[in-house]
């Protein structure tokens, strides 16, 4: 698993109402429990544990499992990197605090701080032969390592390293990439690690060039529920990448809706400021002449095009050089196909053409569903369709059978939600036809890409109104031109689109308009 999975699955549960703190107790006490396992059948007489923790959530780990391991009669000793005022996790201070309090100490606990390479070289002198009674546990760093080592933490990854005790890493062993598994300068050489919920990609990857570097891997269920994994929530959000202050417009993305025809100039407006709600820096509309004039009235924030070739009201195959001029010279970065477009036989050659020669990351939306072949588009990875259960039949028809299809429309009640998740696994069969990721809208939006899944449980019954799945398409667009994945991009897309119309429900009843949804979007990638 991913570091960055893991925290959004920690986060996540959150959502579920179980908190970190509940986590990191249920990580602290498993480690205690592995530590006193390995402890029985290592040694044959009582050892003494030394814990050297960090400045966050691993040391927190450390904490807690120093509480249990006093409880089971070890004498221990905190050995703290980082000072109590400047323990950045609360989760990690609280169980600090918990130590501290614990004062005078009737337990054998001993806790000492760290504050310079001085105060570890002391360690050293002083005490790393006796360590071989000693069990160390490091939890100093773990999924939240960035760059080069400090001085401090170096200094006292080499003084472990080099002592006579059996050493046991939290979750990573500190120095390594908990992504990559590379170890750029120097890491804790464990004898064990005891990781959480899942092993992390680098552990993984480190532990299959080399076992050493890991030693013994042991596993601990914390209590995470599949569910956080599975339901989209709040720390989806986190996959946004950090918008930099000396970012330029443009550098967070660029997108080209292709949109709108004689009925519906609204479409595209609304997933254009969607799009720019969820932080799109400039969104481009290319319409046919009817809409785009209709457009430039509706909203200053977007940049409408007028298409000259062609007729007026609707796309047609005229206007495919004038739409891949834009791309090229705007440098688009996402363009979505479709809200709004009628089904007109011209608009259909323009999309199946627009298909095979855009090579940038692509929503199909609405009617574009309708037009384009899927045979076209079934090997894009970075491609997101956004159909309801009427335009997910249609799209689909070719990969399956008459017979799947039929039971498909047959036992799929719209209405009846609960059953349609009891048909997850024959959606993804289907939509394992294609290589880009689907969002199949409904009371329960699910996203499929692959063998992956993920359920937005986001939204309520306001959002039948028109124009909420226009707002998703352009959310969808928006994201990937921020640089994510299609998967992760349609999974936060359908979040945010549902929360927003939560918001708007708040505000304006049930009888909100999809633009006034639009406003809410903003605000919730605050979070
Ligand atoms: N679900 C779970 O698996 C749980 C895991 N837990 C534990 O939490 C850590 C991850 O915690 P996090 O706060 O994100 O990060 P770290 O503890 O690894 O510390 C980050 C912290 O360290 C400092 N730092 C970063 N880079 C360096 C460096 N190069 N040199 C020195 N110091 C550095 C900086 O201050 C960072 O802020 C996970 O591994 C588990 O152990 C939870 O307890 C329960 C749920
Ligand atoms: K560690």
């Amino acid at each position: 698993m991913d570091p960055i999975d893991m925290m959004v699955a920690d986060i996540n549960c959150e959502d579920l109402g179980l908190s970190k703190l509940c986590l990191m107790e249920n990580a602290g006490k498993c480690l205690s429990d592995e530590v006193a396992t390995i402890s029985t059948f290592t040694f044959s007489k009582p050892v003494k544990i030394a814990i050297f923790t960090g400045s966050s959530e691993n040391g927190g780990d450390g904490f807690v499992a120093a509480r249990h391991l006093l409880n089971r009669g070890f004498e221990v000793e905190v050995y703290m990197l980082t000072p109590p005022n400047d323990i950045k996790s609360i989760d990690a201070q609280i169980n600090y605090d918990i130590l501290n309090n614990m004062s005078p100490h009737i337990s054998r606990l001993n806790i000492m701080e760290l504050n310079d390479s001085k105060d570890v070289e002391k360690i050293d002198i002083a005490n790393s032969k006796s360590f071989s009674e000693y069990i160390i546990i490091d939890g100093i760093l773990g999924t939240g390592l960035r760059g080069k080592l400090k001085e401090k933490v170096r200094k006292t990854i080499e003084i472990i390293n080099n002592s006579n005790a059996l050493k046991i890493a939290i979750d990573v062993p500190s120095g390594m990439d908990p992504l990559t598994g590379e170890i750029s300068d120097i890491a804790i050489k464990p004898e064990y690690t005891v990781t959480f919920h899942r092993v992390k990609t680098g552990v993984k990857k480190a532990n299959n060039s080399d076992e050493k570097l890991i030693g013994g891997l042991v596993i601990c269920d914390i209590g995470i529920p599949i569910e956080a994994e599975l339901f989209v929530g709040t720390g989806d959000l986190l996959r946004l990448n950090y918008r930099k202050n000396s970012s330029h417009k443009g550098n967070n993305g660029k997108i080209l809706i292709v949109g709108g025809s004689k009925d519906y100039h609204g479409a595209p407006a609304i997933a254009g400021i969607s799009a720019i709600s969820s932080g799109a820096d400039l969104v481009y509309i290319a319409s046919p002449k009817s809409v785009s004039l209709a457009l430039k009235q509706k909203s200053l924030d977007l940049i409408v095009k007028t298409l000259n070739e062609g007729n007026e009201d609707y796309f047609s195959l005229d206007n495919l050089d004038e739409i891949l001029n834009i791309i090229d010279t705007a440098k688009i970065d996402a363009v979505l196909l479709g809200p709004g477009v009628g089904q007109n036989d011209g608009t259909g050659k323009l999309f199946n053409t627009l298909a095979k020669k855009i090579d940038l990351p692509l929503v199909v939306d609405a009617d574009a569903l309708k037009l384009i072949d899927p045979i076209l588009i079934k090997n894009k990875e970075n491609l997101i369709l956004t159909p309801h259960l009427n335009e997910f039949k249609s799209f689909f028809k070719k990969f399956i059978n008459e017979n799947e299809y039929l039971n498909l429309i047959n036992d799929s009640d719209e209405n009846n939600h609960d059953k349609l998740n009891n048909k997850i696994a024959e959606f993804q069969k289907i939509t394992n036809n294609i290589n880009g990721t689907v969002i199949l809208k409904g009371k329960y939006d699910l996203v499929f890409n692959k063998n992956k899944l993920r359920i937005n449980k986001t939204g309520n019954s306001g959002m039948t109104v028109g124009g909420t799945g226009d707002s998703l398409a352009g959310l969808s667009a928006s994201l990937l031109s921020q640089g994510l994945n299609s998967y992760a991009a349609a999974a936060l897309a359908v979040y945010l689109n549902g929360k927003a119309g939560d918001l708007a429900k708040e505000s304006y009843g049930n009888g909100f308009s999809a633009s006034q949804l639009s406003e809410f979007i903003g605000i919730l990638m605050e979070d």
